[in-house]
């Protein structure tokens, strides 16, 4: 059994050159300029007729001996033309025409945040298409209580982690606050460091009108862009707190923002903590995929934070999450053993020693 992503991958529009994130908005056929010019327009079908192959992605299975990211042939024509660097890639990257084409035919897609090595490797093993290397390692990696003290130099080094340990997603950078909202300028200069340094595939960013010349300046330089819209954390001073947004009027603004972010250029747009009738009704009108987090059940994705997802931190977690595993108690049981097999002096055993 071929997975259905893999699947997808092998004969999606991505398959031959000229795809993909070239095609860069030469002239604005208005909404739908950007990255995504050369796509097959979506036929204007109903939320529900959309959504009913949803149940049956490669993500609603446990994954067996056919996992998305163990292809049982190479594919070698999604393999770089012009040479593969150091070694060849025998694993086909996830691209912007693969989650175009999963929101065409109604599959629901995961994605995870990941700011390490082995998480990379291990949800890239599980099959989740994109990895976010979030400013959340603010309040999950470094000890912070926001994300309003990360820094480029805390993310990059991070970034560069994920994306050589990932084969088959596309890593996403998040650009931290006050990193891209001085000028389109600073925004790309940022972002180059994400792709060069971190060597990223993409980047987020907050924000979602007002953000327009910065991810139309991106987007001409070469770098995909995702939105992020509702409640936008970098910006909780101003938002007074932890709040559902999108709510009376601010459902008419949130969605012009997310049209806007669109005909800007993006690729994706993270909808945070927006009720999720609202959220329904802009992931119905856009194109691109909404990737939800507290925006309800009918977005084309939903992310979570994947210390919340696993329950490896402690506290109360926010509504929108799902425990998935207790990697919590199961840390804490396993250091305890080892303390006690050392206190008690049956660690190390003669199998873990070495003979003179
Ligand atoms: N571990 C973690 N998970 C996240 O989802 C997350 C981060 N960190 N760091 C960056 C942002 C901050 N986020 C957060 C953090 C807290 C709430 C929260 O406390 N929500 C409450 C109140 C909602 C309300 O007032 O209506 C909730 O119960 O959901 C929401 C989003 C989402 N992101
Ligand atoms: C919660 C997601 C969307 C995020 O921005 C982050 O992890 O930083
Ligand atoms: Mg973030």
């Amino acid at each position: 059994m071929v997975s259905l992503v893999l699947q997808l991958q092998m004969s999606g529009p991505g398959s031959g050159p000229g795809t993909g994130n070239h095609g860069l908005r030469p002239e604005p056929p208005v909404r739908h300029a950007g990255i995504l010019r050369g796509f097959p327009v979506r036929t204007a079908r109903p939320l529900a007729e959309r959504r009913r192959g949803v149940l049956r992605t490669a993500y609603d299975r446990p994954m067996t001996e056919s996992s998305p990211t163990t292809p049982e042939a190479p594919a070698p024509e999604g393999t770089a033309p012009y040479g593969t660097g150091a070694q060849a890639a025998p694993q086909r990257r996830v691209r912007i025409p693969h989650l175009m084409q999963m929101k065409e035919r109604g599959e629901r897609w995961a994605m995870l945040t990941a700011y390490d090595m082995y998480t990379a490797e291990i949800f890239d093993e599980a099959g989740i298409p994109v990895l976010l290397v979030g400013d959340s390692a603010g309040n999950n990696v470094y000890g912070f209580e926001t994300t309003v003290p990360v820094t480029v130099d805390h993310l990059v080094p991070l970034t560069r982690a994920v994306t050589s340990a990932a084969k088959r997603a596309m890593v996403v950078a998040d650009l931290p606050f006050g990193s891209y909202q001085a000028s389109p300028q600073q925004a790309l200069a940022t972002a180059t460091r994400f792709m060069k340094e971190g060597l990223a595939h993409a980047v987020k960013l907050e924000g979602g009108a007002p953000m327009v010349p910065e991810v139309e300046l991106l987007v001409r330089a070469g770098i995909p862009v995702m939105g992020h819209i509702g409640f936008t954390p970098q910006s909780e001073h101003v938002l007074g707190g932890y709040k559902v947004q999108g709510r009376g009027a601010g459902a008419d603004r949130l969605m012009e923002d997310a049209l806007a972010l669109e005909a800007a250029g993006c690729f994706a747009i993270v909808m945070e903590m927006v009720p999720a009738p609202v959220a329904a009704g802009v992931t119905e009108a856009l194109r691109i995929p909404t990737i939800g987090i507290g925006a309800g059940p009918h977005c084309d994705a939903q992310v979570l934070v994947w210390q919340d997802m696993a329950g490896l931190r402690g506290g109360r977690a926010p509504r929108f999450v799902k425990k998935y595993a207790d990697l919590r108690t199961a840390l804490r049981d396993a250091a305890t053993a080892y303390a006690v097999d050392v206190a008690g002096g049956s660690f190390p055993a003669p199998e873990h020693s070495f003979e003179s």
